[in-house]
């Protein structure tokens, strides 16, 4: 297969030139429920006006309740969607969710390589709210090992940087800890770390930005009133794929993730009720704000 440079024009300048949308890529497990993975990331990239497209990395049974089920897709499957997608119709950015598997984070970081994906954003999935092993044995590690490097914006959240920095969650109960294990994070290789806070204790639900190349500076802190209640579900995805839109768009990473939180947060705010557990975010919920 032909292996063109990913996008000949930046996300902006094509929306400016009248050849077609921003394109942006989720790699994610499918969710039948309809909040997280590649059903909620394209619903997200659809209401931030980026024209989505999909790998699906494996298949799970879900709903409000939790995880049911989960089956990953053969790598070469997954590597085949990758290929289809990245050589024709091209990416101005990408983003990985779910990674069923070792062999799963292989093919991905391969094709990844090849096609110099370069605005990448990798969310480590590890587990599903309710505790289901979204990555499989050793997944989580291989995914750390070959996609954060690859990525200009890793968004963990406290249980995923506590695992890859080896730490006990509650060591990062204090927003001063969480700054500096979002610099730690840095060392995996990706440019710029966003740690979520929507894990943390504090009111203000507190997101930490670090960047690669800010020497030690301050961080930017994103803060916004936490909802009351257990929150709902997918938002982690809805972050991700958010950032990935606006990155898609021409931003950089701070500018993404600033429109990704107050996404979020109005997504949240706008969130109801389908089945008998978590509340269902509300991607469809207005323009995104800046
Ligand atoms: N209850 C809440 N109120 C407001 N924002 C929240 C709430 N819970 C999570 N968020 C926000 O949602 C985004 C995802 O965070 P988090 O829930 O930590 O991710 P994950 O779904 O990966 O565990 C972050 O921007 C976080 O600040
Ligand atoms: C297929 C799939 N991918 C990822 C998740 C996890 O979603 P996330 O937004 O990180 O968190 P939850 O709120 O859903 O736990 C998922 N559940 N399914």
């Amino acid at each position: 297969m032909n292996e063109p440079a990913m996008a000949d024009r930046t996300g902006a300048e094509r929306m400016g030139s009248g050849s077609g949308p921003a394109r942006a890529l989720t790699i994610a497990g499918s969710d039948s429920g309809g909040g997280a993975g590649i059903q909620g990331d394209l619903k997200t990239f659809q209401e931030l006006g980026v024209y989505g497209m999909s790998a699906v990395t494996a298949v799970t049974a879900q709903n409000s309740l939790g995880v049911q089920q989960a089956e990953p897709m053969p790598p070469r499957l997954i590597a085949a969607q990758l290929d289809s997608v990245l050589a024709d119709l091209g990416a101005d950015a990408a983003k990985t969710g779910m990674v069923p598997t070792p062999a799963a984070a292989e093919a991905i970081a391969g094709v990844l390589r090849r096609f110099g994906v370069r605005r990448l954003v990798v969310d480590p999935v590890r587990l599903s709210k309710d505790g289901f092993a979204l990555a499989g044995p050793g997944a989580f590690e291989a995914t750390a090992k070959l996609l954060l490097p690859l990525a200009e914006l890793a968004t963990p959240n406290v249980p995923e940087a506590a695992a890859l920095l080896g730490v006990r969650e509650g060591e990062l109960a204090e927003i001063g800890a969480r700054v500096e294990a979002a610099r730690s994070l840095l060392a995996w290789g990706p440019h710029y770390v966003l740690l979520k806070g929507g894990h943390a204790q504090d009111d203000a639900c507190t997101d930490i930005l670090v960047g690669a190349a800010d020497g030690g500076a301050e961080p930017m802190l994103l803060r916004g009133p936490r909802l009351p209640g257990p929150g709902a579900h997918g938002t982690g995805c809805a972050f991700a794929a958010a950032a990935c839109a606006a990155m898609a768009l021409g931003r950089d990473v701070p500018a993404a993730c600033r429109s990704a939180k107050a996404f979020v947060a109005a997504a949240l705010a706008a969130s109801f009720r389908l089945g008998a557990g978590t509340a269902s975010l509300n991607h469809a919920c207005g323009k995104p704000k800046k």
